[in-house]
């Protein structure tokens, strides 16, 4: 897994490299990059293969999201289909048909740029860590202080903004009773952001506040952070993303210095997760 990651963020250098110009919209690049470690770890292909069914996904995901709240009559739903329904189920059919040729084809064969500070921080850990060497997976697992900076930018800006789960029997929380099949909606980004849990300064980008791990941070409520949710339903990606973050930065950082563009607009939206809505404009100055 490791290999393919790290030659993923090697292809993307390589990119950034043969690129005359100093701005570049790493948005774009980082949902290329994503999208080819996952072909590559997941189906032995690279990016470009994977295209079709990226496009398919991103498509989906802008019909997920705007659907997310609307609420269908029973039985009538199966009868009469909203064009984002009928268009729904032929995006899934070509899914699945694409994952399938894919398989069957291998079974032949934004935070950082403007807190210097902490970008220093960071790459001082990666250059005592792996000096200009590809990351190790020795040495990932003690990258301390870019784990604080990954839970501090996933605490303000967490990709999953809400989860919902499903009341199994009736509960009281406080002085309310929540009733059996209930479904809750538990608001990720209001508790990251919450004074209470996090204290006056709960909107600043302070990293420190992780030094001693989650439970201080959260002042022993360590379900207060949960941008990878919770329980036994949490992310089954967290080990594969938080891993996939941790060489794309610490190979970026080893080749660049980078500040923000004046012409970044600071307007995240959600579109089935937390995005940029007119990109992430860095500005790169190669080391
Ligand atoms: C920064 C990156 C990621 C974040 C913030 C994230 C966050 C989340 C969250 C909040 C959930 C819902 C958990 C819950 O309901 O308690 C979830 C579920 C899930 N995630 Fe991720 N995720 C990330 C990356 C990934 C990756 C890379 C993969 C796959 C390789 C992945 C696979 C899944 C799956 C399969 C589930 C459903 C688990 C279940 O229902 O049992 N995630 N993720």
């Amino acid at each position: 897994m490791i290999p393919a990651m790290v030659a993923s963020v090697e292809t993307m250098l390589e990119r950034w490299r043969q690129n005359e110009v100093k701005e570049t919209e790493v948005f774009q690049e980082f949902k290329v990059l994503t999208c080819e470690i996952i072909s590559r770890t997941a189906f032995g292909s690279s990016y470009l293969e994977g295209k079709n069914i990226f496009d398919l996904l991103a498509r989906m995901a802008s019909i997920v999201s705007r659907n997310n709240f609307k609420v269908g009559i029973p039985g009538i739903r199966k009868f009469l289909k909203t064009r984002d329904d009928t268009e729904s189920e032929e995006l899934e059919q070509g899914i699945r048909d694409s994952i399938i040729k894919l398989i069957n084809r291998r079974e032949e064969g934004l935070l950082m740029a403007i807190h210097s500070d902490w970008q220093d921080k960071a790459r001082e850990e990666v250059l005592k860590l792996f000096g200009k060497q590809n990351p190790s997976p020795d040495g990932i697992g003690r990258l301390k202080i870019m784990s604080m900076i990954i839970n501090e930018s996933l605490r303000l800006y967490p990709s999953v903004f809400n989860i919902t789960r499903e009341v199994q029997k009736e509960v009281r929380l406080g002085k309310i009773i929540i009733p059996e099949k209930m479904a809750v909606c538990l608001p990720i980004l209001a508790v990251h952001d919450n004074s209470q849990v996090w204290g006056e300064d709960a909107h600043f980008f302070k990293p420190e506040r992780f030094a001693d791990g989650v439970a201080k941070a959260t002042k022993n409520n360590t379900s207060g952070f949960f941008s990878f949710g919770s329980g036994p339903r949490s992310c089954v990606g967290l080990n594969f993303a938080t891993t996939e973050i941790k060489i794309a930065l610490s190979m970026i950082l080893q080749n660049y210095k980078f500040t923000l563009s004046p012409t970044y607009l600071h307007s995240p939206v959600h579109i089935l997760t937390i995005c940029p809505q007119y990109g992430l404009q860095i500005m790169l100055e190669a080391l």
